[in-house]
């Protein structure tokens, strides 16, 4: 690995980081933890991994990590959240804690915990266009749907099969990505390389437009 090879940060603070530190590093990227500010301004592209969105919501406030991710979001980094990343890519939540902020940057509205607790996790195959090849595995522990979808936000994937047919599980706008599944536990890195790809776009484009 080069540092030719982008720099992809995944948050640190709570939830499966170990998981999508490995996939982004199978995906073909240099992956590091991010946990300071000066951690967020070093890399490329970020990761939020699933976890705790009320946890991870909190912990980015008091390790004073929320203004420089926002900053950056705005400024076009980016970002991967894998279901309780999703939540913090959010513009809108329902079902969260009254007081639970996101970072927000997509136009959608998450429902937290949507699938109820009769089927609080299950697995399915999913058809995603955009990476493909073979149905996808998606893993779902907890996990939110997307509620309402912005006029500028790409579906990628809704559940197939069930009473949440049609429900919207993968999203994509601008250089922000968001499933409500977790790639990163089942060893197919195809939603990891498709956010490596996006890193590498967004770094040609910046360097096009600085030279
Ligand atoms: N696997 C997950 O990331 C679960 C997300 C969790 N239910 C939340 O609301 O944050």
């Amino acid at each position: 690995m080069t540092d030719s090879q982008p720099l992809i940060g995944v948050l640190a603070v709570q939830g499966d980081v170990r998981e999508h530190l490995y996939a982004v590093e199978q995906a073909g990227a240099r992956a590091t933890t991010v946990r300071r500010p000066s951690e967020v301004a070093a890399v490329d592209g970020l990761v939020i991994p699933g976890g705790e969105s009320t946890t991870i919501d909190k912990l980015v406030r008091i390790f004073e990590l929320r203004d420089p991710i926002r900053q950056r979001i705005d400024e076009g980094l980016p970002v991967y959240g894998s279901c309780a990343g999703m939540i913090m890519l959010a513009d809108r939540i329902t079902g969260g804690r009254a007081d639970q902020e996101t970072l927000g940057g997509i136009d959608i509205t998450v429902r937290r915990n949507a699938f109820g607790r009769q089927v609080d996790s299950f697995e399915e195959d999913l058809h995603i266009h955009a990476i493909g090849g073979a149905p996808m595995r998606a893993v779902f522990i907890r996990a939110p749907w997307v509620e309402e979808c912005g006029p500028d936000v790409e579906v990628l994937a809704t559940v197939e099969q069930g009473p949440a047919a049609g429900r919207v599980v993968a999203v994509r706008q601008g250089r922000l990505l968001a499933t409500s599944f977790h790639p990163e536990v089942t060893g197919d890195h195809r939603f990891h390389q498709l956010f490596v790809q996006m890193v590498r776009d967004a770094r040609a484009g910046a360097r096009a437009t600085t030279r």
